[in-house]
C-alpha cells in the first residue's frame, strides 16, 4: 500500500457509505440481562451458561469493552480516509446493542446515501461471523422498506484475516508478549493461537460451498485460523531466532449444549497439557478477535491466566489489532478495492498466506445457518 494515489485510487464510486458492523455489548449493569437476551433469542443457550456469562460482565461493573473500541476503530477509519483524501462518511451500528444497525442504516439513508459498504468486526468465514450478519443486515433493510424508505443497496468487504494489515499488527502483538515474559522461558515459550469455539457442524460447513476446506474437520473457518497462525508462526522465528517452537490452535468461549461437539482443545485444557509436556511458557494469540472485548479480557486475561497460575505455567497474551493505524490502512485498502472491482476495473488484491484472497460476495450456500435457511444480503 503506497501513500501516493492517483485519484482513481481514492475513488469510493460506487460507494456513497462505509458500515461498521459489530456485535455491541453492554454500557452498564442494568444492560447486561436485556443485552445477553438480545444475543442468546432463540438459539437454544442453556439458562445457566447465561447466569454465567452475566457474571464476567459484572465483574467488570456491566461494562463491555467492545463499544469504546469501536469508537476507536471508527476515529482511526475516519483520521486514515480524510488523511488519504478518501472522502467517504463511516457510520457504526450493532447486531446487538445500541447503536442498532437499523438505526444506522436509516440514517445513512436519511443523510441521501444509497450504495453502502460493510465492514464487519470479524476477520473470517462462518455463520455468526458473517451469514448472520448478512442476516441482521436483511432485516434491517426489511424495516427501512416497510417504513417507506428509499432502497439502499449493501454489499460486504471481503474477509481481512489475511491481509498485511490484520497479520502484521498481530505479529507485531506476539512478539511484544513474548518480550513481557521473563527472559530465561522466552525462547522456551510455545504460542496458543486462540478463537471463539464454534459447533464442529457449523465449521464443516463454513466457507463458500468450492472452497477446498468445506467439509473438511473444521472447514474454512479452522483452515483460515490455521493460514494466520502459520503466517505468525514464521514471521515470530524469523524475528525472535527460535526456528522450532512449537504452536497450536485452540478454542475458548464455548456455549451451546454438552452433548453437541464444539472445537476444541479449549485454551485452559491446552494450558494443562502444555504444562505436563514441559512447556516453559505459553503466549496466548487471540487472532479469532479484533478488539480485546469481552472474550478476550475474561475468558483470556481473566480465566486462562487463572488457570496459568494454578499450573505455575508463565503466560502472557498479545494484543489483537484494535485500532492499530496499519488495521485502518488495510480496510482503505479493501475498500477501494471493492470500489474498483465494482466499477470494472482491474485490481491488486492483497492477501498472504496459502488461501488467497477471499471472494467478494458470499454465495446463497456460503456458511449456512445451522437452524433454518432466512434472508441474507449482500449475496452473490
Ligand atoms: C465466531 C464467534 C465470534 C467471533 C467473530 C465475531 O466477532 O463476530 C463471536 C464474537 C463475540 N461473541 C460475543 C458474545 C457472546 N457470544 C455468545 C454466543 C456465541 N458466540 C458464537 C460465536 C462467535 N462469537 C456462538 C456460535 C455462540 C452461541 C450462540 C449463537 O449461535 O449465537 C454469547 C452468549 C452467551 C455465551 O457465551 O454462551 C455472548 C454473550 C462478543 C461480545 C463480547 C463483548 O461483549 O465484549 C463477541 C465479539
Ligand atoms: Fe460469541
Amino acid at each position: 500500500m503506497s501513500d501516493t494515489r492517483t485519484p482513481s485510487q481514492t475513488d469510493p464510486a460506487p460507494y456513497d457509505a462505509l458500515l461498521l458492523l459489530s456485535f455491541g455489548g453492554p454500557e452498564g449493569p442494568e444492560d447486561v440481562v436485556p443485552f445477553l437476551e438480545n444475543v442468546t433469542r432463540g438459539r437454544g443457550i442453556p439458562r445457566e451458561r447465561l447466569t454465567e456469562v452475566g457474571k464476567h460482565y459484572f465483574l467488570f461493573g456491566g461494562v463491555s469493552p467492545i463499544n469504546a473500541q469501536n469508537r476507536e476503530l471508527l476515529g482511526a477509519l475516519r483520521k486514515d480516509f480524510a488523511d488519504h483524501g478518501l472522502d467517504l462518511q463511516v457510520y457504526w451500528g450493532n447486531r446487538n446493542w445500541a447503536p442498532y444497525l437499523v438505526d444506522a442504516l436509516r440514517e445513512i439513508a436519511d443523510d441521501g446515501h444509497r450504495r453502502v459498504l460493510v465492514l464487519a468486526t470479524s476477520a473470517y468465514a462462518g455463520y455468526s461471523g458473517c451469514r448472520q450478519y448478512r442476516e441482521n443486515l436483511a432485516d434491517a433493510l426489511a424495516q427501512l422498506a416497510a417504513e417507506g424508505r428509499p432502497e439502499l443497496t449493501v454489499d460486504k468487504l471481503r474477509h481481512f484475516y489475511n491481509h498485511p494489515g490484520f497479520v502484521g499488527p498481530m505479529t507485531d502483538a506476539t512478539l511484544a508478549a513474548l518480550a513481557e515474559l521473563p527472559a530465561e522461558v522466552r525462547d522456551g515459550a510455545r504460542l496458543a493461537f486462540s478463537t471463539h469455539s464454534i459447533p464442529t457442524a457449523m465449521a464443516e460447513t463454513s466457507g463458500a460451498p468450492d472452497d477446498p476446506a468445506r467439509g473438511t474437520p473444521g472447514g474454512a473457518y479452522v483452515a483460515q485460523h490455521l493460514d494466520v497462525a502459520r503466517l505468525i508462526a514464521a514471521a515470530v522465528a524469523e524475528r525472535t531466532g527460535v526456528a522450532d517452537r512449537p504452536w497450536q490452535l485452540v478454542y475458548q468461549s464455548r456455549s451451546g449444549a454438552p452433548h453437541i461437539p464444539w472445537l476444541e482443545p479449549d485454551i485452559c485444557d491446552h494450558l494443562a497439557a502444555e504444562r505436563a509436556d514441559g512447556a516453559e511458557a505459553v503466549v496466548m494469540v487471540p487472532i479469532g478477535f479484533v478488539s480485546d472485548h469481552m472474550e478476550v479480557k475474561y475468558d483470556l486475561d481473566t480465566e486462562a491466566v487463572a488457570k496459568a497460575a494454578e499450573l505455575g505455567l508463565p503466560v502472557a497474551r498479545a494484543a489483537t489489532v484494535g485500532a492499530d493505524p496499519r488495521f485502518a490502512a488495510a480496510v482503505r485498502d479493501l475498500v477501494l478495492e471493492r470500489a474498483a472491482v465494482q466499477r470494472g476495473e482491474p485490481v491488486t488484491r492483497c492477501a498472504l498466506g496459502a488461501l488467497g484472497p477471499s471472494h467478494d460476495r458470499c454465495a446463497t450456500a456460503c456458511c449456512p445457518n445451522p437452524r433454518a435457511p432466512r434472508p441474507a444480503a449482500a449475496e452473490a
